[in-house]
C-alpha cells in the first residue's frame, strides 16, 4: 500500500495538478451549460453507458458489452449531429468571449448590484407605464431550451433596452426576456415560459403570472412579473407567487438569491461584508 502510495506521489507533478484543475473545471462548466437543456437527458444516457460497458465486461455479457460498446461509439456521433446548434451556440459564446467570463472572471458584486439596479429601474417604469412585463433572471439551472422559443439578443443590460422590449406593439413585447445577471446579459426577448398549473393561483390571475409561477417550478430562475392590468409588480421564485412587492424589497431578494454560496457562486459572504460596509 505504502509503495503504491509513493507510485502516485511520484506520478504527480505541478503539471498534472494543473491538468486536472482545468478538466475539473471545464468539466463543471459543461455541466452548468446542459443542465436543464435537453442535452442533460442525453448526457443521463451516455453517463449510463459508460458504467455499463465495464459492467458487462466483468459480468461476462459479452453480447451484450459488444452492444453497448457500439452504441457509445455511435452515440457520440449521433449527439454531434443532434445537439450541433448548441455546439454552434457555445463556439458563438466562446467566441463572444461570454464563456469566459463566465468561467474565468467571478462577476463582482459592484456590478451584480449595478445590474440590478438597471432591472429594478425599468420595472418601477413599466409598472408606473401599466406595461406588461415577465423578466426572468436565470441562475444555476440553463435555459437554453426557453431561449430557443424566443428571439436571441445577447446585449448588455440596460433599464432602456428592457423598457423598450416591452413597449406595447413592438415586436418583441409579447413573451418573457431572460437575463443572465452573472454575465450582464439581455439573453433573449420573446420567450415562450411552461405554465402553472397550480391551482391556488387567483382567478383573476391571468397566463403572464401563470407563465412566471411554471418557470420557477422548472428552475432555480427568479421571475419578475408587471401587470398590465394593475401596474403591480410580482416576483415568483421556487414554485411560489409573491404579489405586490415593493421595489426595495424585489431588489433585497434578487441580491440575497444571486450571493447565497451553496447555490453556485461563492461570493455570499462578499455580499454580507459590502451590506456591512455601506452600513445598511
Ligand atoms: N407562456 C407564456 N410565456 C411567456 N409569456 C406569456 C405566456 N403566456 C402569456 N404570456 C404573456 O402574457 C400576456 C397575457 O397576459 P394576461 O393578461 O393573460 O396575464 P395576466 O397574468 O392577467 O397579466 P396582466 O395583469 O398583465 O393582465 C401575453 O400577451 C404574453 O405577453
Amino acid at each position: 500500500m505504502q509503495e503504491f502510495l509513493l507510485y502516485i506521489q511520484s506520478r504527480i507533478t505541478v503539471n498534472s495538478f494543473i491538468e486536472v484543475v482545468i478538466i475539473t473545471l471545464i468539466v463543471y462548466k459543461l455541466l452548468l451549460w446542459i443542465r436543464g437543456t435537453q442535452a442533460e437527458q442525453v448526457f443521463k444516457g451516455l453517463i449510463l453507458l459508460l458504467f455499463c460497458a465495464p459492467l458487462s465486461s466483468w459480468l461476462g455479457f459479452t453480447t451484450l458489452n459488444l452492444i453497448i460498446t457500439s452504441a457509445f461509439t455511435w452515440a457520440f456521433i449521433l449527439v454531434v449531429v443532434v445537439f450541433q446548434p448548441e455546439f454552434r451556440s457555445a463556439l458563438e459564446q466562446l467566441g463572444n468571449n461570454r464563456l469566459f467570463k463566465g468561467l474565468l472572471k467571478k462577476p463582482s458584486m459592484d456590478f451584480l448590484i449595478k445590474d440590478v439596479n438597471k432591472v429594478i429601474k425599468s420595472v418601477m417604469a413599466l409598472a408606473e407605464e401599466k406595461t406588461g412585463a415577465l423578466i426572468v433572471l436565470e441562475k444555476n439551472t440553463g435555459l437554453n431550451n426557453i431561449v430557443e422559443t424566443g428571439v436571441e439578443l445577447d446585449a448588455d443590460i440596460s433599464s432602456e433596452l428592457l423598457e423598450n422590449i416591452f413597449t406595447p406593439n413592438r415586436p418583441l413585447h409579447d413573451g418573457a426576456v431572460i437575463l443572465k445577471l452573472w454575465s450582464s446579459q439581455v439573453r433573449a426577448a420573446g420567450c415562450l415560459l411552461p405554465l402553472s398549473d397550480n391551482r391556488a393561483l387567483g382567478s383573476e390571475l391571468g397566463t403572464r403570472h401563470r407563465a412566471g409561477l411554471g418557470m420557477t417550478e422548472k428552475s432555480d430562475a427568479i421571475v419578475v412579473i408587471v401587470s398590465e392590468e394593475t401596474g403591480y409588480i410580482s416576483y415568483a421564485l421556487k414554485g411560489t407567487l409573491y404579489q405586490d412587492v415593493i421595489p426595495d424589497m424585489l431588489k433585497q431578494v434578487i441580491l440575497e438569491n444571486f450571493s447565497v454560496k451553496e447555490e453556485g457562486n461563492n461570493y455570499g459572504w462578499f455580499y454580507k461584508l459590502w451590506e456591512k460596509k455601506d452600513g445598511k
